[in-house]
């Protein structure tokens, strides 16, 4: 199967977890893209009373625009469970997210899940993260220094660039600098090592967050649970 197959195959598998009455963290990405298509066909099947808390201003268009109830994460008093993708999955189930820039109002939804539940195509199931490029949220006064920084620390760092070549914004109006650390042999070190530098607003890391991850391969999905 090629890859958007499986990313639609775990989409439409994952709204199995929501349920009438649910307050639900919609993700984002190419993956949760199809999730949000079949919550909203689930919806009116079902006739469920689904909120949705969104992730990014894509997110939020698309459920929109398919019907989908929304609130704000500071509007709900809970959010019982949240479904996104990732970037790569570690076998102890650590992660790397924010290859789409959403990294921000990901974590912060996740966060405040009580469950976390990540779809995925089988490739993103590595050993050790650090192969897809650790994507690092920067205000942008004084990016230029961080990035100074984080050359001199031979982290390879890229400011995110979009098809108009400018500096990609995120939602909140900030840079993202990727790093190329090809491998990162300890994620909780590195994660202290980011939230401590000024005007770093957040990073890409995502530990100790999953609960249970749904791959796609191609004899089917296939469900794992991290604790
Ligand atoms: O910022 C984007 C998110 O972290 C995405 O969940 C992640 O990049 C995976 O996206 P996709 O499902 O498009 O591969």
């Amino acid at each position: 199967m090629k890859q958007d197959e499986l990313k639609k195959l775990v989409g439409y598998k994952a709204v199995d977890w929501i349920h009438d009455g649910m307050i639900v963290g919609l993700g984002t990405g190419s993956t949760v893209k199809y999730m949000i298509n079949a919550l909203a066909r689930k919806i009116k099947n079902e006739h469920l009373n689904i909120t949705g808390v969104v992730t990014s201003n894509q997110t939020a268009n698309q459920a929109r625009l398919l019907g989908i109830k929304l609130k704000s994460v500071d509007a709900v008093d809970h959010i019982d469970l949240t479904i996104d993708g990732a970037d790569e999955i570690s076998s102890d189930y650590q992660g790397i997210k924010g290859g789409g820039a959403a990294l921000l109002f990901e974590k912060i939804v996740a966060t405040n899940s009580k469950k976390n539940i990540w779809i995925v195509d089988q490739s993103k199931l590595v050993d050790q993260l650090g192969a897809f490029p650790l994507p690092v949220e920067v205000i942008p006064y004084g990016s230029r220094q961080l990035f100074s920084s984080f050359k001199a620390k031979g982290f390879h760092p890229e400011f995110r660039i979009t098809t108009m070549g400018e500096k990609r914004k995120t939602d909140s109006g900030n840079f993202i600098i990727d790093l190329h650390l090809g491998k990162i042999s300890k994620p909780e070190k590195m994660a202290t090592y980011l939230k401590s530098q000024v005007g770093v607003v957040e990073h890409g890391l995502f530990l100790n967050t999953v609960n249970t991850v749904v791959a796609g391969y191609d004899d089917g999905p296939r469900v794992f649970e991290a604790r």
